[in-house]
């Protein structure tokens, strides 16, 4: 690095031997005169070219110091002049700049590269003396000097830059909001043909579903040829070419949907210059609908040409020059002429030179027809002539109508020779028309630009009850109550509308319409406009809701009808739909779970389980599984545990099955309290006792051990298994209840009862025989085993002490056992072997066991 300012005694900072104790400090800047003192060759020149730059540059030394300044520099800091700039460049910029590295640091670095490469824009970070900061981009240029070289730097704020790309993206969003708004179809295309973007419009028009899909296949949307020939690429680049040149090209192109249905547009290519870009925007009219309203017209133009010549009366126009400009066929007839020229050009000798009161026809004539352009309609007696002279008295009425931008009039001729046969045969034609309009089972009404209500149909008589037509048209506005269902003003919102329709083409609304009587006529209103000649009217058709809304009526009652018997069903109901989300439940569900009404029920359902299930599955997570499963398979049952929301638990049987509901499937619940089940079963059960067992004691009684033992006896029979019978009864029995009384009987009959049943095993059978006798049936067990049994219950009852009362009381019992053996008729027979040997155990001391 060449050391050209040393002579002026100032070394950098970073040469010198203190650098280490000083690296904060920043070098000085050398002293402007210094710097001008300088010879030099392209630094001269430069310095020139500076002052006159709108930057802000500065001139820098090889070492990285700022050297020089221009003016702008002083006045963007906001500085008194060069010198200041010079002096407090180094508070123009922060301590660090945003990537961190120290503001000193980053320049030197970019001085340095600059030097090595010529030239070097970076982004930096300066500050005005009050601290504002202020983004700026800055090019740096090597520049020679002298034998090395110097650092000219430009700088460009970049806030402007940064405010002017937000206004440009606000344009862009603006921009946006328009194109969408568009109801024309709109591509935006760079000036390369392009496609960039497209409106909502577009989509719509060529069915497509995305703008996306619009740009990707924007070139299948057009065939392949146009009308004229044209390879359509070729062509469309041609017009884009066109547009950049002229700023906006408009024609006719042959447009097709993807499956090929033709549509034929009317495009208008407009440049737009947006920012530094140039784009070309498209505008899209698709002419179906205005070729379609064409032909229409042209079949209305022809319909109404057909019916001029048609008129059985002589008609013909004068323009406002007062120049008679067309006439029908009906007069060439009345005239005997030979075609309209000539009728035309002999126009003034059909009449003869003087009218009957003395006037001059020609004056008399052109007076009428400025009358008739003054007032709009006029009706007076002429005095017609063939050209042969043969007077022809007529009746003539002239109207003004309007014809595109201005007016004609339309003179109508009444040969009063043939008054009454013409009159008749006009009638017929008017009717024909009429009676169409009035076949229309819609009341229809016309409205011209001006909203006023020019025309209606008889439907439209019939549906307000109305006396005529004129009485429709006369009390229109009363026909609508002051104000609509939304508050609105009637008069405002139908202003509205018939400009919506003026507008769009065709809007549909509801409408609250009235009879003369006050009763309200709900109806549903479509507004279309409709071409008539160069102007439009809205034709206006209108819905009678009444008889929809009695339907409607009748469909929510019986949807109520449905409803009342839901709440009836004694079973709880729930609905889902296909999101498993709970829509609703019939009455019982709410009572099952004591809630206030149905939202508490929907709103807290799923409190109305417990987290997770007896299986220990999470409720939820099993619920969805269950209605997921009714969705697929049509039906499922299966447990459910349900809580009240004090947590009291509901043990449920749940069906849930799937309903068709319109065009979905919904799945509706059956909750079965099981509650009610388990206490039927409880009640079952407690009939069964009562059935089969014995009051007092609670053993089985005689019948159900009979019945039961019969089973056991067969089946032993069948598994050649041993089976035994005990008998035992109460010894003196008789003495206990002579003594103590009855009652003590009876406990001592219980505790019996308990006792032997205590030493039993749990398929052994234990009965009340008799009174005071009892039977056991023992299964599976030989006589050996069933002896010591019997055994055991003897020991443990003559061990027992029963208490009745404050009276401690002992029994013994004798016992008698037999085993089944091959030869036995039957159970009743071991049934009476075992009786034997009770009787045995009786006569042999009692207080015993004995085997028969
Ligand atoms: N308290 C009470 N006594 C009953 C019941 N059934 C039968 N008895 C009595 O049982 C007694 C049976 O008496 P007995 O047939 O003479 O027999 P015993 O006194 O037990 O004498 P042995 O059987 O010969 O030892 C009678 O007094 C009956 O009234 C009953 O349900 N309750």
């Amino acid at each position: 690095m060449k050391r050209e300012h040393d002579a002026t005694g100032v070394l950098p900072v970073w040469q010198s031997s203190e650098i280490s104790a000083c690296a904060m400090d920043l070098p000085r800047p050398i002293p402007f005169s210094s710097a001008q003192a300088e010879d030099s060759d392209a630094y001269e020149w430069m310095k020139i070219m500076l002052d006159a730059t709108p930057l802000c540059c500065t001139v820098w030394s090889a070492d990285a110091r700022p050297i020089d300044c221009n003016r702008t520099s002083a006045t963007f800091f906001e500085l008194s002049g060069k010198q200041e700039y010079l002096d407090r460049f180094y508070e123009l910029s922060p301590e660090f700049q945003p990537d961190g590295r120290t503001s000193h640091e980053a320049a030197a670095h970019a001085i340095a590269q600059a030097i090595e490469v010529g030239t070097l824009t970076l982004e930096w970070m300066h500050r005005k003396l009050d601290g504002e900061p202020v983004p700026a981009e800055i090019t740096l240029v090597r520049v020679r000097h002298g034998d090395g070289y110097l650092v000219a730097s430009y700088m460009r704020d970049l806030r402007e830059t940064k405010a002017r790309e937000t206004r440009l993206q606000e344009a862009d969003e603006r921009l946006r909001l328009v194109l969408d708004a568009t109801p024309l179809g709109c591509t935006l295309w760079d000036t390369d043909s392009h496609i960039i973007d497209c409106n909502d419009a577009a989509v719509r028009l060529f069915d497509l579903s995305s703008k996306q899909e619009l740009m990707e296949r924007f070139y299948d949307l057009s065939p392949e040829f146009q009308s004229n020939g044209r390879n359509s690429q070729e062509q469309a680049d041609e017009y884009t070419r066109q547009v950049v040149s002229d700023g906006q090209v408009s024609f006719d192109w042959m447009h097709q949907k993807l499956n090929g249905e033709r549509i034929p547009a009317h495009i208008t290519l407009v440049r737009i210059e947006h920012g530094a870009k140039v784009f070309v925007a498209g505008y899209i009219h698709d002419l179906r609908q205005i070729i379609a309203s064409q032909t229409e017209m042209r079949e209305a133009d022809d319909r109404a040409r057909i019916m001029f010549e048609a008129t059985p009366l002589c008609c013909n126009f004068w323009d406002e020059s007062l120049h008679n400009v067309d006439c029908n066929q009906e007069v060439i007839g009345l005239f005997e002429l030979n075609n309209k020229q000539e009728y035309l050009d002999h126009f003034f000798e059909l009449s003869p030179e003087f009218q009957p009161n003395g006037r001059r026809s020609d004056e008399m004539a052109l007076e009428y027809v400025q009358q008739a352009f003054r007032d709009g309609r006029i009706r007076f007696e002429w005095m017609h002539q063939k050209l042969n002279g043969e007077p022809i008295p007529a009746e003539i009425t002239l109207v003004r109508v309007k014809y595109g931008e201005h007016y004609i009039v339309a003179g109508y001729t009444r040969d009063l020779r043939e008054t009454k046969s013409m009159l008749s045969e006009m009638r017929e034609a008017d009717e024909r028309t009429r009676i169409m309009l009035d076949a229309t089972p819609l009341c229809c009404n016309l409205w011209d630009e001006q909203l006023n209500n020019i025309d209606c149909n008889q439907e439209a008589v019939n549906l307000f009850e109305l006396k005529d037509k004129q009485e429709y048209l006369d009390r229109f506005f009363e026909l609508s109550p002051e104000f609509q269902p939304n508050g609105r003003p009637t008069a405002e919102m139908a202003a509205e509308y018939i400009h919506q329709a003026f507008r769009d083409g065709r809007v549909r609304f509801e409408w609250m319409h009235q009879k003369l009587n006050g009763e309200p006529v709900p109806a549903e209103i479509t507004l279309v406009r409709v071409k008539w000649r160069e102007h439009y009217i809205v034709a206006g058709y209108t819905r009678d809701l009444r008889e929809l809304k009695a339907s409607l009526a009748e469909m929510r009652e019986a949807d109520e009808r449905t409803r009342i018997m839901l709440d009836a069903t004694p079973m709880c109901c729930n609905f889902w739909d296909e999101n498993h989300h709970n829509i609703d439940c019939n009455q019982e569900a709410v009572n099952l779970f004591g809630l206030k009404d149905k939202q508490e029920y929907l709103d807290r359902f799923f409190e109305l389980s417990p987290e997770y299930q007896p299986d220990g599955s999470l409720s939820r997570d099993k619920a969805q599984i269950k209605i997921n499963e009714a969705f697929t398979t049509g039906r499922v049952r299966f447990e459910w545990m349900h809580q009240k929301l004090n947590g009291e638990p509901i043990p449920a049987e749940i069906t849930l099955v799937r309903v068709r509901r319109g065009d979905h499937d919904i799945v509706a619940g059956y909750t079965r309290d099981l509650r009610e089940l388990k206490s039927t079963i409880t009640l079952l059960n407690k009939l069964e006792k009562i059935a089969f067992t014995d009051n007092l004691t609670g053993a089985y009684n005689r019948h159900f051990f009979l019945e039961h033992a019969e089973k056991e006896y067969r089946k032993c029979l069948e598994t050649d298994s041993p089976m035994c019978v005990i008998m035992f009864d109460l010894d003196f029995f008789k003495v206990i209840n002579d003594t103590y009384g009855h009652s003590a009987g009876d406990v001592i009959l219980k505790e019996v009862t308990a006792t032997a049943q205590s030493v039993l095993r749990p398929y052994d059978l234990l009965a009340r025989y008799g009174g005071e006798e009892f039977i056991i049936l023992i299964t599976q067990t030989s006589l050996g085993a069933a002896s010591r049994l019997a055994e055991r219950i003897r020991r443990k009852i003559a061990s027992a002490v029963f208490q009745y009362r404050e009276t401690p009381l002992r029994v013994t019992i004798s016992l008698g056992v037999a085993e089944y053996a091959t030869s036995d008729e039957s159970f009743e027979t071991l049934v009476n072997k075992a009786d034997k040997a009770l009787y045995k155990a009786k006569h042999r001391g009692r207080n015993r066991v004995e085997l028969f």
